[in-house]
């Protein structure tokens, strides 16, 4: 198969709102691609090389600018095999034999395959958000249920390789995709509830109602004395969280996966800011902050797999393995009680509480009805699409954000509103080092940025707005946090935006009073 194909095909995926017209456009290519260009033409669509990061940065492509060439040559095969020695390179003379590999790719290549190029490897065109689109091609092209592929893109957390299987193997090559001890999987998310009761009589209170910490995600697999720990995002800490390992080594079993939150906390015990829990996930932490988990699922124990289980009998599971290390909560409550666990988690300093269906399996990567989280506020985690030099006391400093919801059919995030309030000084210093290493253009008055960044908005509410292009636009938007640990296809999306629009016989918005809407 020509380059040429695959990068007329993002371009048409790109140049559609429809998201129909993207499935389309992916299952026709899906299906004329041979076994072994799958792998590498799904990764390219999401944006990134199969190889990952494969040390080209901005300044050695900038270098290796040759002249186009007028016909398309390059196949997929040449690309990939490029791109797999280029990720091989190190060492002396690598620099050198860098330079010649590139100068030869671009100089086979047409102007638009160039383009190409330079965005795939410049993380340009990363959007995780194609990920739903994709997954629909793929069981399109296979003639497969959506459910079946997404499944095992949960189960997997590589979509080349689910892709892959899926057209090759179908339905039975997918199955073979499970729950590995080691292997992360995509966690399960929470919605947002419309208020505590709703949430309670949605599942007659057959439900467990537990703390909703801040702190950060983290999913931990033990198979023997191999404890490794990883992200939200699947990126792997084991070696940053010590203590959590050494933790989860002293459990009574043989092999365990389990979900949880971790926080850290100072020498009194008390909740550090989440960015310092942040902190500790980078390579060359400092150790002083101790991380402490608190676990609220259990998806493996002891050679059985729960992913499929009720959550009661995980909850079960989690009591028998980890006592002493389970979120607050409580099981099956009346409404009193779970009324006094959301006022006990408030007080004590934490964001709410989760409602969880106890009936319910996990549901890896999704953001399903059967865990709610219940909030006093509105926040919404937006990506950064540029900002505005400051002015007065900001003046040399990046401040006034334009911030984007994502498109859920894949496409470029829409702008819904610009805040700069709520920026500390330590930000906005930290945003000006920060924003040109994602800057994507700039003008006199803003610098533009590739939609990499996410940042949690709290604000007030949104109105209707014939400015942005969604519609809507936020009022009283205030930043709270940058949210490292998540994605642009991760960030809310602009129907939740319109979610928080009132509705036409609603009261104006209070916070959610001491009796939490219950009538
Ligand atoms: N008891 C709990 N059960 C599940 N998740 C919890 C719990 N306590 C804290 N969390 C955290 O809350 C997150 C679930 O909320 P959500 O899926 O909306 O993610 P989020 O976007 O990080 O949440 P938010 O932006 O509202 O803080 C989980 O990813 C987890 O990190």
């Amino acid at each position: 198969m020509l380059f040429s194909t695959i990068v007329a095909t993002s371009q048409a995926v790109g140049a559609t709102r429809s998201r129909r017209a993207k499935v389309e456009e992916l299952r026709t290519l899906l299906a004329v691609l041979d076994p072994g260009e799958v792998e590498p033409v799904v990764s390219w669509l999401a944006g990134e090389p199969r190889q990952g990061r494969i040390g080209v940065g901005w300044r050695t492509l900038a270098g290796s600018r040759v002249d186009p060439s007028e016909e398309p040559s390059l196949t997929v095969s040449d690309v990939d095999r490029a791109f797999t020695e280029l990720a091989g390179l190190s060492g002396a003379g690598s620099t050198g034999r860098r330079r010649e590999l590139l100068a030869g790719l671009l100089g086979a290549a047409t102007a638009e395959e160039q383009d190409f190029l330079m965005r795939l490897l410049t993380g340009d065109l990363r959007q995780g958000a194609l990920d739903g689109v994709m997954t629909d091609a793929v069981a399109a092209a296979a003639g497969l249920p959506a459910e079946t592929v997404r499944r095992a893109f949960m189960l997997s957390g590589r979509l080349p390789a689910t892709a892959a299987a899926g057209l090759g193997g179908g339905a039975d090559a997918l199955a073979a995709f499970r729950l590995e001890v080691g292997r992360p999987i995509r966690p399960m998310l929470a919605a947002p509830a419309q208020s505590l009761a709703g949430a309670y009589d949605e599942f007659g209170g057959e439900v467990s109602v537990e703390y909703k910490l801040d702190g950060a995600r983290i999913q931990v697999h033990r198979q023997g004395e191999t404890v490794r720990v990883f992200t939200r995002t699947l990126r792997e800490i084991t070696r940053s969280v010590p203590e959590l390992v050494e933790l989860v080594g002293t459990l009574p079993c043989t092999s365990v996966v389990l979900d949880g939150e971790t926080l850290a906390l100072d020498p009194a015990g008390r909740p550090r800011p989440f960015q310092e829990t942040m902190s500790r996930f980078g390579a060359e932490s400092a150790h002083e902050l101790l991380l402490h988990p608190y676990f609220f699922d259990c998806l493996h124990l002891d050679g059985a797999d729960l992913l499929d289980a009720p959550l009661a009998d995980r909850l079960d599971a989690l009591q028998r393995v980890a006592p002493d290390h389970r979120i607050p909560g409580v099981l099956r409550p009346d409404d009193a009680t779970a009324d006094a666990q959301f006022d006990a988690a408030l007080a004590a300093g934490h964001e709410g509480v989760v409602v969880k269906d106890l009936t319910a399996p996990y549901a890896a990567g999704r953001r399903g009805r059967a865990w709610q989280k219940v909030k006093p506020e509105h926040t919404l985690d937006l990506v950064v699409l540029g900002a505005e030099w400051g002015y007065g006391r900001r003046t040399g400093y990046l401040s006034n954000l334009h911030l984007g919801a994502r498109d859920p059919d894949g496409g470029e995030p829409i702008m819904v509103g610009k805040t700069f309030k709520g920026l500390t000084d330590a930000l906005l210093q930290w945003q000006t080092e920060e924003f040109p290493r994602h800057e994507r253009s700039r003008d006199a008055h803003t610098v533009y940025l590739r939609p990499e960044l996410v940042v949690e908005i709290e604000l007030d509410g949104v109105q209707v707005s014939p400015r942005y292009p969604g519609g809507v636009a936020l009022r009283f938007a205030r930043v709270l946090r940058y949210r490292p640990d998540k994605t642009a296809a991760e960030a809310d999306t602009v129907d939740a935006v319109r979610a928080l629009l009132p509705g036409p016989d609603s009261a104006p918005r209070q916070p959610i009073p001491s009796d939490h809407g219950r009538s």
